[in-house]
């Protein structure tokens, strides 16, 4: 069978779309998946999403590592696909559609940006090196010197299989203070295995553990990635954060068939 796929960005973190509303993506063959992901095989991606219908809201998000399997919210893959629901029709220029990690609000500026909205982060867990919370996907977040030079494959690997984490793992972020109100950000993904050049939960992640740890003061942060920039706001109250948005531009690139 023939189907159509879109290829998304935002901030270089990118996917392989598919408009599965009518449920004939074989979402449980894992090697296809993965195969559409790689850069050299298939279509090239961080990850796969499906579009498919849901009852409470606009739309439903599934998405997929590059590895091939399912996973938590992706942010920047949310954005993409508020993006790309527009682009086929299903939403205007407001939505609320479910994930993995429930219903998220979104609304489309005119310039195209995303901004979307991610789930309050009530728990933090504060270490001298580190911290850790979960923005809709497990992330880790940890200060260092030189984060130009710094190497994130084989560092991010060693924690993300360490035995802080355990087989779940964790999505692995470095980060340095560029000023008050601005991060630089390089993450390692879970599922992707590698260095990827945004990620979207990450990046809220990072301006909410730099808030909580007394770096900032600023509940609009700005959070720049390797493939560009990205803005988070947030509301602070005793221990919660909420209001979180995660906001930055998602891009269609191309478009194409594959056989399934
Ligand atoms: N790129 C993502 C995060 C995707 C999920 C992650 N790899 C995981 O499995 O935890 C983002 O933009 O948030």
């Amino acid at each position: 069978m023939q189907l159509k796929f879109y290829k998304y960005q935002g901030t270089g973190n990118d996917f392989v779309m598919i408009d599965n509303r009518l449920q004939n993506f074989p979402k449980e063959n894992i090697a296809l998946i993965s195969q559409l992901c790689d850069r050299r095989f298939g279509v090239g991606g961080d990850g796969l999403i499906l579009l498919e219908n849901d009852e409470n809201s606009d739309f439903k998000m599934v998405y997929f590592n590059s590895d091939g399997n399912q996973s938590t919210m992706c942010g920047n893959g949310g954005r993409c696909l508020v993006a790309f629901a527009k682009k086929m029709a299903v939403i205007d220029n407001h939505t609320s559609f479910n994930a993995i990690d429930g219903l998220h609000h979104a609304t489309i500026e005119n310039d195209g940006t995303v901004a979307l909205q991610m789930i309050d982060v009530t728990s933090i867990k504060k270490e001298k090196e580190y911290s850790f919370l979960n923005t809709g996907s497990p992330h880790h977040v940890q200060l260092v010197d030189d984060l130009k030079n710094y190497n994130v494959k084989e560092q991010g690997a060693t924690l993300r299989y360490g035995s802080l984490y355990g087989k779940e793992g964790s999505n692995i972020n470095f980060v340095s203070k560029i000023n008050e109100n601005t991060f630089a950000l390089r993450t390692y993904e879970r599922g992707v295995e590698d260095e990827t050049l945004a990620c979207g939960t990450g990046a809220t992640a990072v301006a909410i553990a730099m808030h909580d740890s007394g770096l900032t003061s600023a509940t609009a942060i700005n959070i720049s990635v390797e493939g560009g920039e990205l803005a988070v706001s947030f509301d602070k109250k005793d221990n919660l954060y909420s209001n979180v948005f995660l906001k930055g531009p998602a891009e269609f690139v191309f478009e194409g068939t594959i056989t399934v």
